[in-house]
């Protein structure tokens, strides 16, 4: 980059978006340029960084793996973000560039601003915002306002800031962006993907690119040296925060649940499902431990959407059981999610007994 800095990409979305596999694309295309990665995470297991350190990608070392686990980059800026990025910086052979996935309840915003402090402005720029998009939870309105619970709100408190935490995430989102992923096209019709498309443009700035992907596949070569330079346009990226009002941590929350060892993967799917859908749960990723098995099974559900592969063989000093992360908005009820995803048969249960240590946590 002609003005010497270390050129930084940002990669947002919500949860479940396709974030982690636009990266591990991004890294498998990126032709030997030295990337490191920056990744924060919601929810206390470092699955996403546990999953891209797992991939064996050429040019993927672990020490260029750096996690932020505190939940919401945005809000621990001065803490976490700028020391870690200096670390990057200071390094005797820095990175070519730096690759940083937010969590999906993180603001970009107030993160691309961070890029002006003092620490770190004369040596890195914003070369992009990449905002990846689930395009399936578009089209079936995840992210639009409910009018009739607006209209209720308005009606109780006319101060009150009448979106949704969906929507206000995604808004705050896709504003920043320099480029958008409409991505799980393999999930949509043509003319679905077409609406979600032309809604998706009718909401970006103009000169913002979109792009389209299953699986996050978007070449290296699209993705990195947009060279927007965005700490330096924050105007042209409206954020609901702009008046310092404050980002609310209390929207969303997330705990993790031990499930001791399961059967077998259909097994532990069967009893998931019907949780998700009750609770409407957002996000559930986590490993698990199979009966029988040496290899740990990752499973990774957005929605009522649940995946399941293994990844590695489980190291000899790892706990072998399965733990998950379940994610959802403030009001889900943890306690009975918790009871019904533990009141499995009794074989999948045993492990579990002490597991009541909940590491809930609202952000
Ligand atoms: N069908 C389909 N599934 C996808 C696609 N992209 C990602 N997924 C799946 O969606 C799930 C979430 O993908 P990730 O890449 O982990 O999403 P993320 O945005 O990093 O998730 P968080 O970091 O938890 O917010 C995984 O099970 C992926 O395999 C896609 O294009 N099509």
């Amino acid at each position: 980059m002609s003005s010497g800095k270390i050129p930084a990409t940002v990669i947002t979305g919500f949860l479940g978006a396709g974030k982690t596999s636009t990266i591990r694309h991004l890294l498998e295309t990126a032709n030997g340029k030295r990337i490191a990665l920056v990744i924060n995470e919601f929810g206390d297991l470092g699955v996403d960084g546990e999953i891209v350190k797992g991939c064996g990608i050429e040019n993927c070392e672990e020490d260029a793996v750096l996690e932020l686990p505190n939940g919401c980059i945005c809000c621990t800026v001065a803490d976490d973000f700028i020391p870690t990025i200096e670390t990057l910086l200071n390094r005797a052979e820095p990175p070519d560039h730096i690759v940083i996935e937010t969590s999906g309840l993180a603001l970009p915003k107030p993160l691309v601003k961070a890029f002006n402090w003092p620490e770190i402005r004369t040596r890195v720029t914003v070369d992009g915002v990449i905002t990846v998009i689930d395009g399936p939870a578009v089209a079936e309105g995840l992210f639009a306002s409910d009018p009739a619970a607006v209209d209720a709100q308005r009606k109780a408190d006319e101060s009150l800031d009448h979106e949704s935490p969906l929507e206000e995430l995604f808004e705050e989102q896709i504003n920043c962006a320099d480029m958008v992923v409409v991505n799980k096209t393999d999930l949509l019709a043509e003319a679905e993907l077409e609406r979600v498309l032309r809604d998706v443009k009718g909401e970006l700035r103009p000169e913002v690119k979109i792009v389209r992907s299953s699986y996050g596949k978007v070449d290296a070569k699209v993705l990195l040296g947009l060279e927007a330079a965005a700490e330096d346009d924050l105007d042209s990226r409206p954020s609901h925060h702009d008046d310092g009002h404050e980002h609310d941590h209390d929207d969303f929350m997330s705990f993790a649940v031990d499930l001791g060892e399961v059967e077998n993967p259909k097994a532990l799917v069967a009893r998931l499902l019907p949780v998700i859908a009750e609770h409407g749960i957002l996000r559930i990723k986590g490993f698990a431990k199979v009966a029988g098995k040496d290899m740990r099974l990752v499973l990774q559900g957005v929605g009522g959407r649940l995946q399941h592969y293994y990844d590695r063989d489980w190291q000899p000093e790892e706990t072998q059981s399965t733990r998950l992360v379940v994610i959802g908005e403030a009001d889900m009820d943890s306690a009975a999610i918790r009871a019904a995803l533990e009141s499995g048969p009794a074989s999948d249960r045993s492990a579990s007994e002490e597991a009541g240590r909940e590491s809930a946590a609202a952000f």
